[in-house]
């Protein structure tokens, strides 16, 4: 998944894994084309269609390319605060002497994917170009693990901007 035009110093995290999938690398690049050129010679697959530029997942700021263009590449999906997340377990209380790596590596079957996570996940395995963003604590981290999870057997990049 990439990102442009929303930084020029972008991130790519090889194989990744981001919070709680071990053994991800870690390797910058200046430039969007700079990366993807690296992604495709170093044999990853890009989910993408080959008409599509991006696979953007947002949890950050805005990117800076306008709606129009956005909504030409990749639809947006906005999870609502008030989106039907079911917290089956509730979140680990930092008080407790739980490790960091239990912290970042919530098991599987502790997450119900909402709906609306639902269908993005559902796009995304379709290989269709997603956007998707929303206000904090609305679950874009846990859809994105379970993204990632959903394609850890496969060869493909995973990529973030730093700014
Ligand atoms: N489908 C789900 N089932 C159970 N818990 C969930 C689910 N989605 C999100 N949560 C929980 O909701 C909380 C917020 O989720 P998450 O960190 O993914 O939000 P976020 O949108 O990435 O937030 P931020 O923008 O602040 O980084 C976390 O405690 C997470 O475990």
């Amino acid at each position: 998944m990439y990102r442009q035009g929303w930084s020029q110093n972008l991130q790519l995290m090889g194989r990744v894994q981001g919070k709680g999938f071990p053994g991800a690398k870690h390797r910058g690049f200046v430039t969007y084309q700079e990366a993807q050129n690296w992604i495709v010679s170093a044999g990853y697959r890009v989910l993408s269609g080959s008409d599509s530029e991006i696979e953007i997942v947002s949890t950050g700021p805005a990117p800076n390319h306008t709606s129009t263009e956005r909504k030409q590449k990749a639809p947006v999906y906005v999870l609502s605060d008030d989106s039907d997340i079911e917290i089956i377990d509730p979140p680990p209380s930092t008080s407790t002497t739980m490790s960091p790596s239990t912290l970042l590596n919530p098991k599987s079957t502790d997450i119900v994917l909402s709906a609306e996570q639902r269908g993005v996940l559902g796009k995304v395995k379709r290989g269709e170009s997603v956007f998707f963003t929303g206000s904090a604590g609305t679950g874009k981290s846990v859809l994105l693990r379970e993204i990632i999870r959903h394609f850890r057997d496969q060869n493909i990049a995973i990529t973030a901007s730093t700014g």
